[in-house]
């Protein structure tokens, strides 16, 4: 069993930078390279605290040759992927393509997603298991708009839409689901959740995973917070119990902000 400085047992923290639709593939290859020098010159060890990047999907050719190149031992994925495998689906790009570009990860369900692209949740379950099938890990995300937290009703809410899009699963498949608690009130609005606020949600789909499933999977699933977070914010966010690590928007543009979130345990608090 490892220990991590947060007190928390054998789920490594994961540090997500989702670039949304920002940096051409050449911009991108720019900023990894940043990113890659400022983490090596601070001797960022990648088995501790594991750092991803999500690219938009033209970029993703650059960065798997740059990391193959230069042995880079952070890693990648996709913001997105077609619930089919191939076929007359214009537009669409498939989890097989995904993992040939080398990608471990693909984000599911993100909010701009679900609002701006009108994705319901049979179409994110769908996609979940288009990303198992590839051996794709799926980082499902979640979380309630402003409504629905004014309402109260945000913990309700977002386990529905946890049981609704994980609806199927294995356990094996289950245990290797990483999910991401997004507010979208939080969401680039500078607006952030409390610390309390993410550990309520964190907790709450923990529980929620050990009723769908069993509490082994629940003890290992990994739990992400995003909306809003930056180098200041991250390390108090991070030091709560449920809470495994941040999907990162705005300040992932950053190389030096975005490793600042990435080194969160040298500002660590003690509680
Ligand atoms: O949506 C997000 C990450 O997926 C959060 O974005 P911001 O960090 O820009 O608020």
């Amino acid at each position: 069993m490892t220990t991590s400085t947060n007190g928390k047992f054998d789920r490594k923290p994961l540090i997500a930078g989702n670039w949304k639709m920002n940096m051409d593939h050449v911009q991108g290859i720019t900023l990894l390279q940043k990113l890659a020098w400022t983490l090596s010159d601070a001797r960022h060890d990648y088995a501790r605290v594991e750092v991803a990047v999500f690219p938009p999907f033209t970029d993703l050719r650059g960065v798997q040759t740059l990391v193959n190149g230069d042995n880079l031992k952070l890693v990648y994925g996709a913001q997105d992927l077609s619930p089919h495998d191939s076929g007359a689906y214009t537009g669409d790009i498939s989890g097989q393509f995904l993992a040939k570009l080398g990608c471990t990860y693909a984000l599911v369900g993100h909010s701009e997603r679900r609002e701006i692209h009108g994705e319901a949740d049979a179409l994110l379950n769908e996609k979940l298991k288009a990303a198992y099938r590839h051996k794709l890990t799926p980082i499902l995300c979640v979380g309630e708009g402003l409504e629905v937290r004014q309402a109260g009703s945000h913990v309700e809410h977002t386990l529905s839409q946890l049981r609704a899009n994980a609806a199927g699963l294995d356990a094996e498949q289950a245990a290797r689901l990483v999910i991401a608690y997004e507010p979208v009130w939080a969401i680039g609005t500078g607006e952030v959740a409390g610390p309390e606020d993410a550990q309520e949600m964190c907790a709450a789909l923990r529980a929620e995973m050990a009723v769908l499933f069993d509490e082994s999977v629940a003890a290992g699933v990994r739990l992400l917070y995003g909306g809003s977070v930056k180098a200041g914010n991250a390390a108090a966010i991070l030091n709560e119990r449920d809470v495994d690590g941040v999907l990162v928007g705005g300040a992932s543009l950053d190389a030096g902000e975005f490793a600042n979130i990435v080194r969160f345990e040298h500002h660590l608090l003690t509680k």
